[in-house]
């Protein structure tokens, strides 16, 4: 089913080439609009929030979900990614490039503390996280 080998790295670049080719041979590049791209992602999250609606919190890795649970939750994450890159190709955006620019913005405007860094060698980040998920909790701000 997939032409991907395993081990091999994917790239947003590839991704966007495959909606590309997708949305053409299907001759809807006329229905990937960026409203319908936008309210199509939204919906997808939708989906994607449904999978986790009224179990309370989830521990990480998700121990005691079934693989068909697990496989659900791929195709659904997916669908966000695939939207959100083909909505961002349809707008003319580089989204990698500008993801890296708003990880540079994001650690200008949340600098690392000196006390940060003193905790961080000293303890296990995991064991330190507030409510917020956000180790960082006397300069938390977001
Ligand atoms: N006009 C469309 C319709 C679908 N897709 C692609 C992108 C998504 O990855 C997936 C979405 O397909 P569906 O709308 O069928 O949504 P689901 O796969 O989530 O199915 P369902 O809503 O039945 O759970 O297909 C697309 O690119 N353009």
């Amino acid at each position: 089913m997939t032409e991907f080998s395993e081990g091999e790295s994917v790239t947003l670049d590839r991704l966007k080439e495959k909606m590309a080719e997708f949305a053409r041979e299907r001759n809807w590049d006329q229905f990937h609009s960026p409203r319908n791209l936008l309210l199509a992602l939204v919906g997808e999250v939708g989906e994607l929030s449904e999978i986790f609606q009224w179990k309370g919190e989830v521990p990480k890795g998700l121990p005691g979900w079934k693989e068909d649970e697990k496989l659900h939750l791929g195709e659904e994450l997916s669908d966000v990614l695939l939207y959100l890159v083909r909505l961002s190709d349809i707008c003319g955006v580089d989204l990698g490039k500008a993801a890296l620019r708003k990880v540079e913005l994001n650690a200008i405007k949340y600098p690392v503390s000196q006390k940060q860094n003193q905790t961080n060698s000293i303890t296990d980040p995991n064991t330190t996280t507030t409510s917020h998920g956000n180790n960082n909790t006397e300069e938390f701000t977001g």
